[in-house]
C-alpha cells in the first residue's frame, strides 16, 4: 500500500463521523457551538496544540522579521557546524554553510500554503461530491463513488513522483494533486451523514414548504456536516505536513526555495559530520504532525462529548443521588399483595455541559394481579421513562438517581439478574410502534419462534404450535399465512397482534404496554383495546397501560396515575377519577378531553 493509500486508511479509520443516529449539525444550535467552544479552551492539550500551531502561524508570517538571516545566506565557516555550537548559527550550519535555523524559519511559509492548499483542495471536493452524491443519490452516486473509488485505488506517492517529471518541482501543485487524492475521505463522511440526514422528516418539510434543493442542500444539510469536517481536517493537516516534508526529503521540491523537507534531507546526507543536525527539522515536522492529530482529537471530544464532560456528568449524578438519599426516605417495602410496587423511582438524563435533569422524581405507583392500572399525562411527563425504568430499558445515557422496582421480592433496578430473569417471562412490553418493532428481514413466524425459545425451553415443532394457537387466539384469521410472511406484508393492526401474541408467549404476570394503540386507528384501536382487556380476564394478568388518552383510560383501566413533569400527582380508581378528579392539573385534562376546542 502506498503513503498516501496508508494515510487514507488512516483518515477513514480514525473516522470523523458524527456517533450513530446523531448527526451533529442539525441539532447543533448556537449554544451547541458555545459549548463545544468551551469544552476546547477547558482541555489542555487542546490549549497546547492550539497555541503550537498559533506559534507556527505567526512565525510564518513574520518569518522575514524573524529570521537572523535570509534563507540563501552562505558562511562556509559554518558548514555543517552543530546546533548550539559557538558559531554564529544557533542551530549550526547545512553542507553549503547556511544558517539552518532561518531556513526553517523561511520554510514555515511554504509549509503553511502547502497545508492550506490540501486542505481547500481535499475539503471542496470531498464536500461538494459527498453532498451530490448523498443529497440526490442514484446515478450521481455512483458516479461519484466510482470516481472516489478510482481515486483510492491510485499509488499516491508513485503518482506525485510521476508528476515532478511531467510539471518539474512544484509543491503547490503537487499538493492540490495530494488534496485530490485524500479527498474520497471526506467524500466518503460527507455522504454518510447526508444520507442520513436525507431522510429526516425536516428535510421533507423543507421540500413541502418549496425550498430549492439548493437552498435545503446549503441551509440544512451542509450544517450536518459542518463538524465532521472541521474534525477531519486536523487529520487532514497533518497528512499533509507528512506529504510535503517527505515529497521535499525526496528531493521533488524546488532547492532555491527552504523547506523542513529540504533541510530534513541535507542535515541527513551529512549525517556522519554532523550527526545532531537532523533533530531540530525531524522535531518540527513531528511537532507539527503532532499538533494537528492532537487537534483534530480535541475537536472530535469537544463536538462529540468527551470523557471529561462524562466524568463531569458523573460527579453530578453522584451528587443527585446522594441529595436523594440524604431526603427523608419513603417506605421502600413492597405495596401488600402488588404485583409490582415503585418507589421513589427516579431518573435523570445529562443536561447541559455537567449538570443532570430529572425527567423522572419520585414516582410510586404499584399493580395488582388481575389489574390493568393506567399511567396518564401530558407529553413528556415521564410515563415511558417510568415504563423503560421497569423493564430495565432506559437509554444508556439515562441514570437512576434512585427509587426501586419490586417484584416478586427483589429490586429489579438493583438486580440485573433478576431484571434478566423476569423479563420476557414474567414480564412482557407491548410497544407503541408495531412496525418498527418488527425485524423487517425476517419472518412473523421465525421472530416469534426466536423469541419464545429465547426464554422458554421447547423444541421448534412446539414453539410453532404454541405460537399458532396463540395467532388465533388474538384473532389472526389465518395464522399459518401469517406466520410465513414478513411485516411488511401485513397491516399496522395485525402487526400490533403479533406483538401482543409474543408478549403472551412466553406466559407473563405482568405487560407494560407503553402506548399500545396511539399508532393505529379508531376501530383497530377498540380491537386491540378489547383483546387486551380479554387476555387480562382469561390469564389474570396485571397490565401497566402508557397512554395520554383518557378515553383509553376510561374504556379499559381499573385505576390511573396521573403524572406531570416526572411526579405522580394524583392516584385513584378510574371511576373515581372521572367523577371527582382532586388535582387541578387533572381537571384541566379532563376538561380539555372533553372539549377538544380548548386542548
Ligand atoms: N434520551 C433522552 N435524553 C434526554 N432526555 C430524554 C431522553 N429521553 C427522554 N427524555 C426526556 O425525558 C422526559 C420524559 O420523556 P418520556 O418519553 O417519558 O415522556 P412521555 O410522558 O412518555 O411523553 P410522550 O407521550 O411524548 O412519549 C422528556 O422531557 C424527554 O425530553
Amino acid at each position: 500500500m502506498s503513503t498516501v493509500q496508508t494515510t487514507q486508511a488512516g483518515l477513514d479509520a480514525r473516522d470523523a463521523r458524527p456517533e450513530a443516529g446523531t448527526p451533529p449539525g442539525p441539532r447543533d444550535d448556537g449554544r451547541g457551538g458555545d459549548a463545544a467552544l468551551r469544552r476546547l479552551l477547558h482541555d489542555p492539550l487542546a490549549l497546547g496544540a492550539m497555541g503550537y500551531v498559533a506559534l507556527v502561524v505567526v512565525v510564518g508570517v513574520f518569518a522575514p522579521l524573524i529570521a537572523p538571516n535570509s534563507p540563501n545566506f552562505v558562511d562556509l565557516s559554518q558548514a555543517n557546524a552543530a546546533p548550539f555550537s559557538d558559531g554564529d548559527f544557533l542551530l549550526g550550519g547545512d553542507s553549503s554553510g547556511r544558517d539552518v535555523l532561518s531556513r526553517l524559519l523561511w520554510a514555515t511559509r511554504g509549509t503553511l500554503v502547502a497545508c492550506v492548499i490540501v486542505l481547500v483542495v481535499s475539503t471542496v471536493v470531498g464536500v461538494v461530491g459527498g453532498l451530490l452524491a448523498g443529497y440526490f443519490r442514484g446515478r450521481t452516486e455512483v458516479v461519484a463513488s466510482w470516481i472516489a473509488d478510482a481515486i483510492m485505488a491510485l499509488p499516491g506517492i508513485v503518482l506525485l513522483i510521476a508528476l515532478y517529471s511531467v510539471i518539474g518541482p512544484s509543491i503547490p501543485t503537487a499538493m492540490a494533486v495530494f488534496g485530490v487524492l485524500i479527498a474520497p475521505a471526506n467524500y466518503r463522511l460527507v455522504r454518510a451523514v447526508v444520507a442520513q440526514v436525507r431522510g429526516e422528516l425536516y428535510i421533507d418539510a423543507a421540500k413541502v414548504s418549496g425550498l430549492s434543493d439548493l437552498r435545503i442542500v446549503f441551509r440544512h444539510v451542509l450544517t450536518a456536516v459542518r463538524a465532521p469536517i472541521l474534525i477531519q481536517s486536523g487529520y487532514v493537516l497533518a497528512a499533509g505536513i507528512g506529504i510535503q516534508a517527505g515529497l521535499e526529503f525526496l528531493g521533488l521540491g524546488n532547492p532555491s526555495v527552504p523547506s523542513w523537507g529540504g533541510v530534513l534531507e541535507q542535515a541527513f546526507s551529512a549525517i556522519y559530520l554532523n550527526p545532531q543536525g537532523v533533530v531540530a527539522p525531524a522535531v518540527l515536522v513531528s511537532l507539527t504532525t503532532l499538533a494537528f492529530v492532537l487537534l483534530g482529537n480535541a475537536l472530535r471530544d469537544a463536538l462529540q462529548g468527551s470523557g471529561r464532560r462524562r466524568a463531569a456528568t458523573a460527579d453530578r449524578v453522584a451528587e443527585a443521588r446522594a441529595a436523594r438519599a440524604a431526603r427523608p426516605s419513603p417506605s421502600t417495602a413492597p405495596e401488600a399483595e402488588a404485583l409490582v410496587t415503585v418507589r421513589g423511582l427516579a431518573i435523570g438524563y445529562p443536561d447541559g455541559e455537567s449538570d443532570v435533569r430529572a425527567v423522572v422524581d419520585g414516582v410510586d405507583l404499584c399493580v395488582h394481579r388481575g389489574e390493568i392500572h393506567g399511567l396518564v399525562g401530558e407529553s413528556g411527563s415521564g410515563k415511558s421513562q417510568t415504563a423503560f425504568a421497569m423493564l430495565g430499558l432506559l437509554p444508556k445515557d439515562a441514570t437512576v438517581l434512585g427509587g426501586a422496582v419490586l417484584f416478586d421480592g427483589a429490586d429489579l433496578l438493583a438486580d440485573p439478574r433478576a431484571m434478566r430473569r423476569a423479563r420476557g417471562t414474567r414480564i412482557a412490553y407491548v410497544p407503541q410502534e408495531p412496525m418498527s418493532n418488527l425485524d423487517p428481514t425476517i419472518t412473523i413466524g421465525r421472530q416469534l419462534t426466536l423469541g419464545l425459545r429465547a426464554v422458554k425451553r421447547m423444541s421448534k415443532d412446539q414453539a410453532r404450535t404454541h405460537l399458532l394457537g396463540l395467532l388465533g387466539r388474538v384473532g389472526i384469521a389465518d395464522p399459518e399465512a401469517v406466520f410465513a410472511m414478513y411485516p411488511h406484508q401485513i397491516s399496522g393492526g395485525m402487526a400490533q397482534r403479533v406483538l401482543i401474541t409474543g408478549a403472551i408467549a412466553g406466559d407473563p404476570e405482568l405487560i407494560v404496554a407503553d402506548e399500545p394503540t396511539t399508532a393505529l386507528d379508531v376501530t383497530v384501536q377498540a380491537d386491540v383495546l378489547a383483546l387486551l382487556r380479554e387476555l387480562r380476564d382469561e390469564r389474570g394478568l396485571g397490565m401497566l397501560l402508557v397512554t395520554h388518552d383518557l378515553g383509553v383510560v376510561a374504556d379499559i383501566c381499573d385505576t390511573v396515575s396521573v403524572m406531570r413533569h416526572g411526579t405522580i400527582v394524583e392516584h385513584q380508581e378510574v371511576r373515581a377519577l372521572f367523577a371527582a378528579p382532586e388535582h387541578p392539573y387533572t381537571r384541566e385534562l379532563l376538561s380539555s378531553a372533553l372539549d377538544p376546542e380548548e386542548a
